[in-house]
């Protein structure tokens, strides 16, 4: 018997740090939607916990003595009073130090594949519960559904009703590292965002989130130039809506009206850039054509 799971790109719409925690922490209010690459996890039963790395971006993480589908392992395991026992494969398709979240949506991966396969009969909230110190972004891993982020990642909540629309991610193969970014920030804080309850169409939804913005991208474009090549490329496209960065970079988003005209657009960009454009996850009209792309 062999299970798997996907674990979708997260990506923020917009993000915009609110504060700071006595800790360093920072309090953040983002709207995260999921797609359209994934990774897939699997598992199998074993005696023992193991973990093999596949895919395009497996390599990357070969020396990562804990990658974050183990430490998710036996966190559950702990918590459901069971041996962790699995043999899990993860075919890495998303790059790594993206600001997409791929460890976190695997973390996640690993928490909904192993509640079933273990039998935990952890609900969400509990998974949520688990998820939360293994990183700020793997809570909203767990349903990897459109929500809205706060506190420092903690505090999951559903966002507005999305409209049909296309999503195309780019990243330029420079990765970056989340705390570095972070500390490149300039002082001060945004506003929490004011979101409609629903936007009837992809572009009342761009009009809106053109007035928010990422707040790390600014350092990110100090940090890493490609990012300011990508947003360019990305905002010349035919029918791009809005473009902006993902999390703390260096992967750029453009928003599309459908998942097929931002699948069109992977072929306009240069080919030594990691392309994946369709639609969102969990939605009907999701695409399912690139590699590691998931849909329902
Ligand atoms: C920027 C985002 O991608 C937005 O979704 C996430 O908040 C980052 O989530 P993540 O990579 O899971 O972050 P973690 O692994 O928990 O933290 C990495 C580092 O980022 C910084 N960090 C992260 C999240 C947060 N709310 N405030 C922070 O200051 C901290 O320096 C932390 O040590
Ligand atoms: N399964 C995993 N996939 C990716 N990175 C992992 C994994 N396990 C551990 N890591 C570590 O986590 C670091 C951050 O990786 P990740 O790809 O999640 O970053 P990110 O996309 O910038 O995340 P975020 O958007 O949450 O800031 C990597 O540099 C790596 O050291």
């Amino acid at each position: 018997m062999t299970l798997e799971e996907a674990a979708p790109a997260k990506v923020n719409l917009f993000l915009h740090v609110t504060g700071r925690r006595a800790d360093g922490y920072h309090l953040l209010d983002s709207l995260a939607v999921f797609g359209p690459a994934a990774d897939l996890l699997t598992a199998t039963p074993a005696e023992g916990l193991s973990l093999a790395l596949e895919g395009p971006f497996g390599a990357a993480l070969q020396a990562e003595p804990d990658n974050l589908v183990l430490r998710a392992a036996r966190a559950l395991a702990a918590a459901a009073g069971v041996a962790p026992r699995a043999a899990l494969t993860l075919r890495k398709h998303l790059p790594v130090a993206s600001g997409i979240g791929g460890g976190s949506a695997d973390a996640a991966a690993a928490l909904r594949l192993l509640n079933r396969m273990w039998g935990a009969g952890l609900d969400d909230a509990a998974l949520r519960a688990l998820a939360a110190p293994l990183g700020a972004d793997v809570p909203v891993c767990v349903a990897s559904s459109p929500a809205r982020m706060q506190g420092v990642g903690e505090l999951v909540s559903p966002g507005p009703r999305l409209p049909p629309c296309g999503l195309l991610l780019v990243n330029p193969g420079v990765p970056l590292a989340t705390p570095a970014v972070f500390r490149a920030r300039a002082p001060g804080f945004s506003a929490e965002a004011r979101l409609p309850a629903a936007w009837p169409d992809a572009a009342a939804m761009a009009a809106d989130l053109a007035h928010l913005t990422n707040d790390l991208e600014a350092p990110a474009r100090a940090l890493c130039p490609e990012v300011g090549e990508v947003l360019a490329a990305l905002t010349a496209l035919p029918g791009a809506l809005l473009a902006r960065m993902s999390g703390s970079g260096a992967t750029c988003f453009a928003l599309f009206a459908t998942p097929a005209e931002a699948h069109a657009a992977e072929g306009l960009l240069p080919a030594q850039w990691w392309r994946s454009g369709g639609g969102l996850y969990g939605r009907a009209e999701a695409s399912l054509h690139a590699p590691g792309a998931v849909g329902v």
